[in-house]
């Protein structure tokens, strides 16, 4: 089998976790994103005013890379941010498990934030590649191109709150958790891990949703984003906590002690955290902000690293399910 495991190693703030990947004999760290499905890198044909501070994947010292003529990708993210550039194929090395033709996106182009991000050598797609952004031909991602080789059709997430966790392909380690797994179906036609997520708790008082927008799975997000009546009634129970448009969120008094916050996971488990494990980040001597905010009428529910980093997670690409235990 094609087993392989790699460390996930938290950036200084906690907002992303970045992973060595080698490519074409070349190792650079990068973003394992289950909310998309474009794996790409920072290219030594970008100019170097964005890709200073970077490592950079170099085509031309690889002997295993093959161009896609013609080919090329353009990718937007939640967060306003983007990368473009173009395509081949390469031999990708994650932790052991080997890929030899993966399509690989080189960036000739990306905007302000994956900039300044000097940690982040590029991303990971694990959603569906049907939301692969190559044209004229989508193309899959590592782990459907690996699956069928592995010891079971799975990758797993063990991300942790200010340490190194990991993530595993083809194997389900049972001393990275404890107790059951909870697992539910997903529904993989929007290209995400996407699950339903109908009830949620504040401070253990458990309220029915209103708007009920599917929850997606997302490693490459940082924060829990809610339907926006979830949020304002979770932080109608802190009693310093505000709007702050200038923060773009809500924040609070980093002496309050917060109330728990559980959302389902499917219809049969609800995923609590603790109210000390909620807060993202100290904006001012006084002041924090909240890692549970609001999706702005997004439509979807993302379930980012806030709440990763508490449990472990399994990505079932055989039966297309997704579950959390504890740890
Ligand atoms: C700017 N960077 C590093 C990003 C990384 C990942 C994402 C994202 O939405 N992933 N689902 C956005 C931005």
């Amino acid at each position: 089998n094609e087993n392989g495991e790699v460390d996930a190693a938290p950036e200084s703030n906690e907002s992303e976790y970045l992973s060595p990947v080698t490519v074409g004999g070349q190792s650079l760290n990068l973003d394992f994103d289950t909310g998309s499905a474009d794996f790409w890198m920072f290219s030594s044909s970008m100019p170097l005013s964005q890709s200073q501070g970077h490592s950079t994947f170099n085509a031309s010292k690889s002997s295993t890379w093959s161009v896609y003529k013609g080919a090329s990708w353009e990718i937007s993210y939640g967060d306003g941010s983007s990368a473009s550039g173009t395509v081949g194929f390469d031999t990708v090395d994650i932790g052991g498990a080997t890929v030899t033709s993966q399509a690989v996106e080189l960036a000739t182009g990306v905007s302000g934030s994956f900039t300044s991000d000097v940690n982040n050598d590029g991303l990971v797609g694990l959603g569906f590649s049907s939301i692969n952004t190559i044209q004229p031909q989508q193309q899959k991602t590592f782990f459907e191109n690996i699956m069928d080789d592995l010891e079971q059709p799975v990758f797993t997430a063990d991300l942790e709150d200010n340490a190194t966790g990991s993530y595993n392909f083809g194997t389900i380690d049972p001393s990275e958790y404890t107790g059951d797994i909870h697992f539910t179906a997903v529904d993989k036609s929007n290209g995400f891990w996407e699950f339903a997520s109908d009830t949620y708790t504040v401070g253990g008082n458990k309220s029915q949703c209103q708007t009920c927008s599917p929850a997606i799975a997302d490693t490459g997000t940082s924060l829990v984003l809610v339907d926006d009546d979830v949020a304002a009634a979770y932080y109608g129970q802190v009693s310093s906590a505000v709007y702050d448009s200038s923060q773009g969120g809500y924040t609070y008094n980093c002496t309050e002690s917060l109330p728990t916050f559980g959302i389902a996971i499917g219809s049969d488990y609800t995923a609590t955290l603790q109210g000390a494990d909620i807060t993202f980040a100290q904006i001012d001597s006084q002041t924090c902000f909240g890692g549970i905010q609001g999706n702005s009428g997004g439509g979807i529910q993302i379930m980012g690293d806030i709440l990763l980093k508490q449990f472990f997670a399994v990505f079932d690409g055989g039966n297309e399910t997704f579950g959390v235990a504890e740890k």
